[in-house]
């Protein structure tokens, strides 16, 4: 498990050892992580480290001390280091050691700024190390100016060195992931002490590129995490497997609401998605018409009449192909919704549903109809403020609602009512694609009629038993980027359509589950051992 934390608990964490006179040492170690993240980034891409050219981009804080102490590092192994001072200062004892190691040093000034550039541009590597968690804002001023045309002139340019953002990309909130452009896109974000959450969520994410954890010592004063993210480990650990006595009512049947006349094809392809998701049972509960469609395409389906509560289910999934008009569908919608039992609300089904819900109702909005939903619950949201601030608005919609919030993108959030955000980033642009959120909404109904009373498993990874269904949402949201990357895999990186996506979900399941039985390493930056 990956767990994230905001700049301030990083701060707060960090201050025991201030305390203690042990700050140099923290930033030495920070320093070292991030210049051997720089040599493995080259090596991965087979360059030569030596005589490489190095851009420090430094600001007067602590970040730009991490970025000089770095390039020093890097100076010591033979590439050409260039510092471009954005403040006029900087972190006077990690200046004096780059520039002892042999490093250059150039000051940004108006009429410096056309050769600056020209210099960032041609460096094999660019480390942003202008702001960290100390920023108030974004880049301002000349800073700001310098950052937007390195980003033009690379853009023209297609350069091919990378960048590299020392804790954070400028410009990047540590908490909340909003973007203040400027901000300079990295390749690799090389995060000190634990990942910031602000990395972990659109459209931070979309700045940091991979992220990668340095352990510098601050970790067991770190508290709970803001943010945490499966991954192969966790999955493994948290998908079902049947007992061996098991039959099909004892492993779990879903009731699925879903499809209309102008949209049947959604009701195939939740369905498609839940069988294929380990489920013991699916059970489809709609027009005739729809239901003539779901039976030839998955004969798996039992098709069923009636009302909600006549029909046997452990979960229910609501909403997917379902229009304003469908009164009887929306009505199931509602009737599972207070049934008591977990459901996934998707779609359709989203503007029909009480105000206020349980924890075991997962509702899967993407960004517009969370807007939409955050408006009817009294907030000004639109899409793009939504988009712009991901994890404020799910954290919200679970507060109002009551259920539990699965906001759809890249990265995937979902929030818990009492506060747990898991945020997981397993699948390929491919995955925007009609129908695979139909395919997503019938993997967390099959995980969900899965889930029984046996909570021990969660709070074996610290979820408590009230959360999980945050967990068990965030464990289909995994399963349905990894299905889809593999759906993509399978065609050398090629497009896909939502069918392939379910049909890829068994052998991923398999998969995940070999790689935990073989001892995947746990990476979070907690259990990391410091050297
Ligand atoms: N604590 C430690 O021991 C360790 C910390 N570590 C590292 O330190 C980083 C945090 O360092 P930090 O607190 O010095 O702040 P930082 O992010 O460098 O930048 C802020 C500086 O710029 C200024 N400034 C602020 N906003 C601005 C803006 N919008 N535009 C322009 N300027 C702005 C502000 O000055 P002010 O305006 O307040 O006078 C301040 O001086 C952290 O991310 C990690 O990399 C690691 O080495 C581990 C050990
Ligand atoms: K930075």
């Amino acid at each position: 498990m990956i767990s994230a934390y905001t700049g301030k608990q990083v701060r707060q964490a960090e201050e025991p050892l201030l305390a203690a006179g042990l700050g140099d040492v923290l930033m030495q170690r920070a320093a070292h992580g991030l210049a051997n993240a720089v040599v493995r980034e080259f090596k991965s891409r087979g360059l030569r480290t030596y005589g490489a050219g190095v851009a420090v981009l430094t600001g007067k804080g602590n970040n730009g001390g991490d970025g000089l102490y770095a390039a020093a590092f890097l100076a010591a192994r033979g590439m050409r280091t260039t510092a471009i001072l954005t403040a006029g200062s900087a972190h006077p004892q990690a200046l004096a050691a780059f520039e002892q190691a042999g490093g250059r040093v150039l000051y940004l000034s108006d009429a410096a700024s056309g050769a600056l550039v020209s210099e960032a541009v041609r460096a094999d590597v660019v480390i942003d190390a202008v702001l960290g968690t100390g920023a108030k804002g974004g880049l301002r001023g000349s800073a700001a100016d310098l950052v937007t045309a390195i980003a033009d002139a690379r853009a023209q340019a297609r350069a091919e060195g990378f960048v590299v953002a020392c804790d954070l990309p400028s410009g990047v909130d540590a908490d909340t992931g909003a973007v203040s452009t400027p901000a300079l896109a990295a390749d690799l974000t090389v995060t000190f002490g634990a990942a910031k959450t602000g990395l972990l969520v659109d459209p931070g994410a979309d700045y940091a590129g991979r992220v990668d954890v340095v352990p510098i010592g601050i970790e067991e004063h770190l508290d709970q995490p803001g943010l945490r993210r499966l991954e192969d480990a966790d999955v493994a650990r948290l998908l079902p497997h049947p007992a061996r006595r098991a039959h099909k009512y004892s492993r779990g049947v879903l009731g699925v609401v879903a499809g209309s006349a102008d949209y049947p094809g959604a009701a195939v392809l939740a369905c498609r998605g839940a069988l294929a998701a380990g489920v013991g049972m699916v059970r489809y509960l709609g027009p005739p018409e729809v239901a003539d469609l779901v039976r030839r395409s998955c004969p798996e389906m039992v098709c069923s009449t009636g009302a909600v509560a006549d029909n046997r289910v452990q979960a229910w999934l609501v909403g997917s192909g379902m229009g304003p008009d469908d009164h009887d569908q929306l009505q199931r919608a509602r009737d599972a919704v207070t049934s008591g039992l977990p459901v996934v609300a998707d779609a359709g089904a989203l503007p029909a549903l009480p105000d206020v819900m349980a924890p075991n109702v997962v509702l899967t909005p993407h960004a517009g109809e969370l807007a939409a939903l955050l408006k009817r619950l009294g907030g000004e949201e639109d899409r793009a403020a939504v988009e712009a601030g991901t994890l404020a608005a799910v954290r919200r919609a679970a507060a109002l609602t009551g259920a539990t919030v699965l906001l759809k993108g890249a990265t995937t959030l979902v929030a818990a009512p009492a506060g747990d955000v898991f945020s997981q980033a397993d699948g390929t642009p491919w995955l925007a694609t009609a129908g695979s959120g139909d395919v997503l909404a019938g993997i967390i109904g099959a995980l969900l009629a899965q889930e029984d009373s046996d909570v021990g498993r969660f709070r074996e990874m610290g979820v408590e038993p009230e959360q999980r269904w945050a967990a068990v949402a965030a464990l289909g949201a995994a399963l349905h980027g990894k299905a889809g990357r593999a759906a993509s895999d399978a065609c050398s990186g090629g497009p896909i359509a939502a069918g392939g996506i379910a049909d890829a979900i068994p052998e991923t399941w398999g998969k995940v589950s070999m790689l935990s039985n073989a001892g995947v390493r746990k990476r979070n930056s907690h259990t990391l051992p410091l050297r």
